[in-house]
């Protein structure tokens, strides 16, 4: 199991925002990617996972292996989180295990997933990495408004599946008491500088 790129460039509404991007991961290895808001995390984990194509370079992973987790989870609002879950691992020819007991959602398996609070949902988005099975899991801001009971567990879950021979990228601004683990600055790939004088530096 490995996850290569090289010299890869990526687009966001027909800019180009990242080039020259290459990283190499095999089984049990996680990379956190860092970078100011605008540096291109979200389009570079967008890329890989193939929802939108690479403007250069290639992607080399095993079909099928790759499983995304962005801001919005596709949670429907109309199934309670256990037929979510349901849903979502009969799309991959799985059960979802202990994927409520991992997140802590036992208790909230029967209610409707749209009433759920952000922190919940975003809990749900999460397990259904786990009901996946895929084992390259690209992260982003997999953190937001979760409690600190919450991170702990998403930290177990992939202090899990890295031990498993998972791969993970997770893009976030946080430091999630991981460990020591490597770090990509996307800043200094940026294709674009920021604008001078920007509404952010207004600010600062
Ligand atoms: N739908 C879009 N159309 C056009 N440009 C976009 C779109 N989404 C993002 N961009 C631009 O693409 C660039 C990269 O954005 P991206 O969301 O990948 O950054 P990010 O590092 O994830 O930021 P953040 O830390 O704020 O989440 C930014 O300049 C952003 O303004």
């Amino acid at each position: 199991m490995e996850l290569r790129v090289s010299g890869l460039g990526c687009m966001r509404g027909g800019t180009m925002v990242l080039r020259h991007l290459s990283l190499h991961l095999r089984a049990g290895e996680a990379l956190i990617l860092r970078g100011p808001n605008g540096a291109g995390k979200t389009t570079l984990l967008r890329t890989l996972a193939g929802l939108q194509p690479a403007a250069e370079g290639r992607i080399e992973a095993p079909e099928d292996a790759i499983a995304h987790s962005g801001h919005l989870d596709g949670v429907k609002a109309a199934l309670t989180v256990r037929e979510n879950l349901r849903f979502w691992a009969s799309v991959h020819g799985r059960n979802i295990g202990t994927a409520l007991e991992d997140m802590n959602l036992s208790d909230l398996a029967g209610r409707a997933a749209g009433t759920l609070s952000a922190g919940q949902k975003r809990r749900l988005g999460l397990a259904r990495l786990l009901v996946t099975g895929r084992p390259i899991w690209l992260l982003d801001e997999p953190t937001v408004a979760l409690d600190t009971a919450s991170t702990a567990l998403f930290v177990r879950m992939i202090q899990r599946h890295l031990a498993g021979g998972g791969i993970a990228i997770i893009a976030t601004h946080v430091d999630l008491g991981l460990g020591a683990l490597p770090v990509l600055d996307l800043g200094p790939l940026r294709a674009i500088s920021p604008p001078s004088g920007s509404f952010d530096e207004a600010f600062l």
